[in-house]
């Protein structure tokens, strides 16, 4: 399957997209005009350079826009008197983060060599990276932002994996990729910025029948009533549109997606968290997540789900 789209608003990067185009023949994907609102999202993350992510990147050359989840490892942190426990800090809020992704991709099923995976708003690529070390296989990716895009192919390339691992310019919502040929697919925390019924009619249309979704993701708890003012500060802060628990079972159901398991990692985001505000590389954002996981308003969720 040739699946060697690429983009014309790649810029560094854009000879490492084009020429595994080139050597495929295949023919250069034009992303249609987004909306003002995609358009945002794609400037706000072309922006973006906060050091809790690049820092964070730097320990391995994973970068990650996502949250960690687990237990913290209080014997690697040592004394926080220590001249070396900055680093240290680093090192496991990114390892915690590294534990984040690993749990997405143990839910993504068997994956062989020659499947093709997609990462729905890969960001700088750092899961893309982890799934082609992982499994072997073509990992494609697409994220609004040409920034991150030129990135992730520009560190794909460096570690010589860049025959496989593809981030393009492209709205997520409308894929190049051909019908029912990609084994698995996922969102990592990035399926807050779309209508969710939109979204998962795109990954039932790219996945094969039996193909894999997985998402890890923020959503307000029905329980609660309606968002949070924690919920409402998170929207704010990210310019994105978190949707509740039942908004993404009622959608996944809508869209032939079978949830096989629903796994609530709130309890288990919250040491990062706690970890993370005690750090110099705070944003500001640690207590809104911190309260509104403590008082029930918002949940930390796996969902994967088998395309019938
Ligand atoms: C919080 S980041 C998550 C990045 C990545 N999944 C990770 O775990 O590191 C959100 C990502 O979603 C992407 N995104 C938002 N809306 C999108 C859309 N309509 N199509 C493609 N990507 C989108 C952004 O460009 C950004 O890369
Ligand atoms: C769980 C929810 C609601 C996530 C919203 C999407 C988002 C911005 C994720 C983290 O990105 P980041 O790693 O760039 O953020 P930060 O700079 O805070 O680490
Ligand atoms: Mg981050």
């Amino acid at each position: 399957m040739d699946l060697s789209v690429t983009s014309t608003e790649l810029t560094t990067d854009a000879a490492v997209s084009t020429s595994a185009s080139a050597a495929t023949g295949a023919a250069v994907f034009i992303p249609t005009p987004g909306t003002p609102y995609q358009e945002d999202i794609a400037r706000y993350w072309d922006r973006e350079a906060r050091p809790v992510n690049l820092r964070l990147g730097d320990v391995d050359g994973l970068y990650h826009h996502h949250y960690g989840i687990g237990d913290i490892d209080r014997t690697a942190l040592g004394d926080a008197d220590d001249s070396t426990y900055g680093k240290k800090l680093i090192a496991e809020l990114h390892r915690l983060e590294s534990a984040q992704a690993e749990l997405l991709l143990d839910h993504l099923g068997p994956i062989e060599r020659d499947n093709t995976l997609v990462d729905a708003g890969c960001g700088r690529g750092g899961s893309m990276v982890m799934a082609h070390q992982r499994f072997g296989c073509e990992v494609e990716g697409v994220t609004l932002s040409a920034k991150q895009a030129s990135f992730a192919n520009r560190r794909a390339h460096e570690l010589g994996i860049e025959d496989h691992v593809h981030a393009h310019v492209c709205d997520m919502l409308g894929t190049p990729f051909e019908t029912g040929q990609i084994a698995a697919s996922w969102n990592n925390e990035s399926s807050m910025y779309v209508d969710l019924h939109d979204l998962f009619a795109e990954h039932a249309r790219i996945l094969a029948p039996g193909g894999r979704y997985v998402t890890i993701t923020g959503c307000w708890n029905p329980r609660y009533g309606q968002p949070s003012k924690w919920v409402s500060q998170i929207n704010a802060h990210f310019e994105c549109n978190i949707h509740s628990r039942r908004e993404y079972l009622r959608a996944m159901a809508d869209n032939r997606l079978v949830p096989q398991a629903v796994v609530d990692l709130t309890a288990a985001t919250l040491p990062y968290w706690g970890l993370r505000a005690t750090s110099p590389l705070v944003t500001g954002i640690e207590e809104a997540f911190i309260n509104s996981y403590k008082d029930g308003s918002f949940q930390y969720l796996l969902i994967a789900a088998d395309r019938v």
